[in-house]
């Protein structure tokens, strides 16, 4: 990642497929997880997001950035199974919980990023 949009590139990632029980078990490692909700973000709010307690009492730590006012799109999450045992998970899982904070005033202009829209 540079210090330019344009010097910031991703890395590679594999689809993981669930068994056709809609379970898929995660060794220990790092996977990205991809929400089934598209968010529409209003221009007075910015949200966070926290894990499910489960996934901590269960050796898995989830990550997240901030949802910027006027943000749309399918978000992702860092998901870490520390647990050296593994973790199963099951399709459609709930795996966090945002919470919302009101802005003093509402932004003139909404996120304009990359992510822009991203997985409709
Ligand atoms: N776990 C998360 C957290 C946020 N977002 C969405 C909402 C944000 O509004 C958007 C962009 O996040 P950042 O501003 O943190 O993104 P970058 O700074 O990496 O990129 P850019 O500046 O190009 O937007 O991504 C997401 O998809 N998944």
């Amino acid at each position: 990642m540079g210090h330019a949009s344009s010097d910031r590139s991703l890395p590679e990632s594999i689809i993981l497929d669930f068994g056709d029980d809609g379970w898929v078990f995660l060794d220990p490692g790092t996977y990205l997880a991809t929400f089934n909700e598209v968010v529409n973000i209003p221009l007075d709010l910015m949200a966070l997001a926290r894990p499910r307690s489960s996934l901590i009492r269960s050796g898995v730590s989830l990550h997240t950035a901030v949802w910027d006012p006027g943000y749309q799109g399918r978000s992702q999450a860092l998901l870490i199974v520390h647990n050296s045992d593994g973790f199963h998970i099951q399709h459609n899982a709930r795996l966090m919980q945002m919470v919302f904070f009101r802005l003093v005033q509402p932004l003139q202009r909404g996120y304009e990023g990359r992510y822009q829209g991203e997985r409709p």
